[in-house]
């Protein structure tokens, strides 16, 4: 079997092209959404994720207000901003980017981000809704993967679905959205006993560890659906001394020998990170003023 590759860039492109047209309607009506991101000192990774955020976000015709921060900042210089965002009316969506520097409280920060503005649904009081089924917005990134994983197949009622990772962010509200699916879910971790086993009963198995190449090819069912969350880089002795490359969760070549659809990294998951913020601050816009959120998750 060859699997599908599911093209996240592409899919991503397509969701920024949707989200652009609703901007575009709602400009007209006189609201035009606004995101503000936070960065906290001089991470390279990071800056470069929130230099994409800003220019995607200005691309889908949104207001983008960027605020970088010395890596000194203290808890709380970043909470009084956090506050005056909170006030602004300008900006629906807030994101502070992730990681911060060790004298910050990220919970308490993301605590004091105003739930109808947190766009990345870190919030405890988004992740509840989550979890007993109110609409809220939801976390980007798992979000991202169910979009990709409904790319290839809408109906996933009945489906055995085993998520790798029990972190806030991406493996808990992964484990709610497939559950809200009619999946029956299973979240492994570091401790669960015969892991690859435990891999081999799901349709559709989502890696979210952060260990390169982790999930092997016999560790995947035949005809399941694989979807790596993983962004590793590794060194890469083969393109010459010192350089590096960035591989996934998932030993891809394996996998994609064994599963129906599979998601490559990177140009998977990833791209669907900030096209999913972008939808997120467009249904925080609406939200907020009483105005149905259109539909873009889907090509029409
Ligand atoms: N407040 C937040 N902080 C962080 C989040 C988040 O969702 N909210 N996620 C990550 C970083 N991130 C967005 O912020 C992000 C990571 C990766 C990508 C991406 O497109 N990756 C590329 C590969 C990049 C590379 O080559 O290094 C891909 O997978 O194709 C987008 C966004 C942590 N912080």
């Amino acid at each position: 079997m060859t699997a599908t590759i599911i093209d996240g860039k592409a899919y991503a492109e397509g969701l920024c092209a949707r989200i652009a047209n609703a901007v575009r309607d709602l400009s007209g009506q006189g609201v035009t959404p606004g995101l503000a991101v936070v960065i906290v000192g001089e991470d390279p990774a990071s800056q470069l994720y929130v230099k994409n955020k800003a220019r995607q976000t200005v691309d889908v015709g949104m207001r983008s207000f960027k605020h970088v921060l010395p890596a000194s900042t203290s808890e709380a210089e970043l909470l009084g901003l956090v506050a005056q965002l909170n006030a602004d009316p300008a900006v629906d969506g807030i994101l502070v980017q992730l990681p911060l520097p060790k004298q910050i409280d990220a919970q308490k920060v993301i605590e004091a981000i105003d739930p109808t503005k947190d766009v990345d649904g870190f919030h405890p009081i988004n992740a509840g809704k989550l979890m007993t089924g109110v609409p809220g917005l939801i976390s980007c990134t798992p979000l991202g993967c169910l979009l990709l994983i409904q790319s290839v197949r809408r109906d996933l009622s009945g489906l055995n679905a085993v998520v790798v990772g029990r972190s806030n962010i991406v493996g808990k509200p992964m484990a709610q959205l497939l559950i809200a699916q009619s999946c029956t879910v299973t979240v492994a971790h570091s401790r669960t006993r015969d892991l690859p086993e435990v891999c081999r009963e799901a349709d559709i198995l989502v890696a979210a560890v952060g260990r390169p190449e982790m999930v092997r090819g016999d560790w995947v069912k035949r005809g399941a659906i694989v979807i790596d969350v993983g962004i590793n880089r590794v060194s890469n002795p083969a393109a010459g001394e010192g350089r590096t490359k960035v591989v996934g969760d998932v030993a891809y070549a394996e996998a994609a020998q064994v599963a129906s659809a599979i998601t490559p990294v990177p140009g998977g998951v990833g791209p669907m990170t900030i096209a999913c913020l972008l939808r997120n601050t467009l249904e925080a816009a609406c939200l907020r003023r009483g105005i149905p959120m259109p539909q873009v998750d889907f090509a029409a």
